[in-house]
């Protein structure tokens, strides 16, 4: 088949007509396919930019499965429909003062490395600080806590899972990982508690009254705005940081959420 004429313009006598091809070329432009390839790529880039400026909600999409398992563990569902079974809650309360205790030198850790590497536009150091008074608060409540349910925490041996989490933070509180590797986790650490717990606050939840004050620890407004927070340093850090930084970023946030699945698993019996 030839090319395909278009009848342009007809001047008396004279018509003149264009194959397709330079039809295109005189109504789109020239360099239109090039045109075009530009502005998907620009596209793409955009894209990419808008992810990464939000770079903490692309991961949880990305990796909502587990996610979703972190947030919405078996144990968390059973306090938010009323089968808790009790002696898992204490369970996970002896285990968790042993946790928050190492959780403590962690957050230190990081407080160190906001100061060595952050230009602290953010005010990143006052929202570590500010966590770091709310753990002071928190051992003194798991204290209270623990002996209002009979639990005796000297006594409390770490479990496995337990066991494998604080590594993983000491792993983190060398020197040789970035402030926004380490931020990144601490977010993800806080952050599991607090969607967690809030979860068994929600309007029409069978939470027992007497596990409403430890949701209430976590899944309270405030402590909430706190996560936001440290969102937002993180989403600031990853939007500047190189790609390798940031794929260990992802590679903690991945490895955090996996513990605290281990960790939620412990209060049903297993080491
Ligand atoms: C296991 C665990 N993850 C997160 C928190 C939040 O502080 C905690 N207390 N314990």
């Amino acid at each position: 088949m030839g090319p395909t004429f278009y009848f342009i313009k007809s001047i008396g006598t004279h018509s003149i007509s264009f194959s397709s091809k330079l039809y295109k070329q005189v109504r789109f432009g020239r360099s239109n396919n090039r045109e075009q390839r530009k502005e998907k790529m620009q596209a793409k880039k955009t894209r990419e930019e808008v992810e990464k400026i939000n770079m903490i909600d692309t991961w949880l999409k990305k990796h909502s499965l587990i996610y979703v398992g972190a947030t919405r563990h078996p144990f968390i569902l059973s306090i938010r429909d009323g089968t808790v079974n009790l002696t898992s809650f204490k369970t996970w309360l002896g285990q968790d003062y042993i946790f928050v205790r190492a959780f403590v030198s962690f957050v230190a850790s990081v407080l160190i490395k906001a100061w060595k590497e952050s230009d602290d536009s953010g005010g990143d150091m006052e929202v570590l600080l500010g966590g770091m008074a709310a753990l002071n608060d928190e051992i003194q409540w798991f204290k209270n806590e623990a002996s209002k349910w009979g639990v005796q925490l000297s006594d409390i041996v770490p479990q496995k899972a337990n066991k494998d989490y604080c590594r993983f933070l000491e792993s983190l509180m060398s020197s040789e990982v970035k402030y926004t590797v380490a931020i990144t986790a601490f977010w993800a650490i806080e952050a599991v508690y607090q969607q967690s717990f809030a979860h068994c606050l929600e309007d029409g939840t069978n939470t027992p009254s007497d596990l409403q004050v430890t949701c209430q620890r976590w899944g309270n407004d405030g402590f909430g705005q706190y996560c936001h927070s440290l969102k937002q340093i993180v989403n600031r850090r990853l939007a500047k940081a190189l790609d390798d930084e940031i794929k260990k970023a992802e590679v903690a946030l991945l490895d955090v959420l996996e513990h605290e699945v281990e960790f939620w698993n412990m209060s049903d019996g297993g080491a």
